[in-house]
């Protein structure tokens, strides 16, 4: 049961089943054949590169990104545009064009995902990991109805009949909020916010373990905005599936996932728990991020981050120390690693400790009383 969510005594063998609990069944009779229940599902990305060639010169979109990605867990993925959010999405879903470099490792169930065939990838893109892309209305194809999209990868990958797929779309487009009528609508018939529910519900037709969400709410009114955030974090916590979720905006990242990556220039200079990182963040450019986000504390002034985010040519040391307040000479000499704190943080900056034990207080604070008003 897909649609409805039940819980009781759903079929094991049925392919709805994964989504019927949150994570995976003992009794599951496709074991070990089935991924969603042979094991806990988890991505480990270490030191990915995303390199790109074009006439300009070099650019060096994702350089040296490790994280991982437990089951069921949601993780944020934030930072300026053009930090390389989209690429390292795209890279880990083995989507990016030819003109890409990529290094590094992608690992999902003991393969390494970089190392595939077209035809392998083929066969876990969208069954095991998908995507919800940034702009809804250029992925959709215009020609063809909602349903008949949600139908085309449960025949494909669920090896479904054309009848069983139309009534799995259906209630698929019902588990997202949109009526099982919408089914026989075209994509120009559908607002910003259907749009959004109807690429949810196309993404988690195969019931992934993996969802990578790419700017849900970016095109979004205030209200459609909110409607997508209660439904992907609704989606989540029945269903179990771990969440990457992209976006610049922090507060959305801020109430649905419990540990945050915040991106520069291609890499990862901050990670650690999501509160955690917001409360008392490390990195001055975290810090500079936070500040310049909208509702996340409303009793502050915001002030965005002086300077811009860096060209083709990446500035020595730092990338970001032509921007920061703290910079000292090592900074413009020698880049920072993302060195372990405890609490399970990481952070990527030579003055990596300085916000005073006073200021992180009084920021705590601060969030704690923001986050029960407005979180
Ligand atoms: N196919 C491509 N060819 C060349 N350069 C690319 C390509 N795709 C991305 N880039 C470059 O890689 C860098 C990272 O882009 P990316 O789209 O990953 O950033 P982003 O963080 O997702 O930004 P946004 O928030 O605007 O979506 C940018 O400089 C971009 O111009
Ligand atoms: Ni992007």
């Amino acid at each position: 049961m897909v649609a409805g969510g039940s819980v009781a005594g759903p079929d094991p063998t049925s392919p709805g089943h994964h989504l019927s609990g949150a994570g995976p069944r003992a009794d599951c009779r496709s074991a070990p054949a089935c991924w969603g229940c042979a094991s806990v599902s988890r991505l480990e990305v270490k030191k990915l590169c995303c390199h790109f060639a074009t006439e300009g010169g070099r650019i060096e979109a994702v350089n040296g990104v490790s994280f991982s990605l437990a089951a069921g867990e949601a993780v944020g993925l934030v930072g300026e545009s053009g930090c390389g959010k989209t690429t390292l999405a795209l890279a880990v879903m083995g989507l990016l064009p030819p003109t890409a470099r990529v290094s590094g490792s992608v690992s999902f169930r003991g393969k390494n995902l970089l190392e595939l065939s077209e035809a392998e990838k083929d066969l876990f893109r969208w069954r095991h990991i998908a995507m919800v892309f940034q702009n809804s209305a250029e992925v959709l194809n215009p020609m063809l109805s909602v349903g008949e999209q949600i139908a085309e990868p449960l025949r494909r990958h669920l090896g479904l009949g054309r009848r069983e797929a139309e009534k799995r779309s259906q209630e698929l487009l019902e588990m997202v909020g949109l009526g099982g009528e919408w089914a026989c609508r075209y994509p120009h018939q559908l607002s910003g916010g259907m749009r959004q529910r109807a690429l949810l519900a196309l993404a988690l037709a195969c019931e992934p373990e993996i969802l990578l969400v790419d700017e849900p709410t970016s095109s979004l009114d205030p209200d459609s905005r909110e409607e997508i955030l209660r439904l992907l974090a609704e989606l989540q916590n029945r269903y179990g599936f771990s969440l990457l979720l992209i976006s610049h905006d922090l507060s959305a990242v801020a109430r649905l996932t419990s540990r945050l990556l915040v991106m520069y220039a291609g890499r990862v200079v901050e990670e650690g728990p999501t509160e955690e990182v917001i409360a008392r963040p490390m990195h001055p450019y975290t810090r500079g991020l936070i500040s310049s986000t909208p509702h996340l504390f409303p009793y502050r002034d915001l002030w965005g981050i002086p300077g811009e985010t860096p060209g083709l040519k990446l500035p020595s040391g730092c990338a970001f120390h032509p921007r920061c307040t703290q910079a000292v000479e090592k900074c413009r000499q020698e880049a920072p690693g993302l060195a372990p704190l405890p609490g399970g943080r990481r952070v990527a900056c030579h003055r990596g400790g300085i916000v005073t034990l006073l200021e992180a207080k009084g920021i705590r604070h601060e969030y704690q009383l923001a986050r029960g008003r407005r979180l």
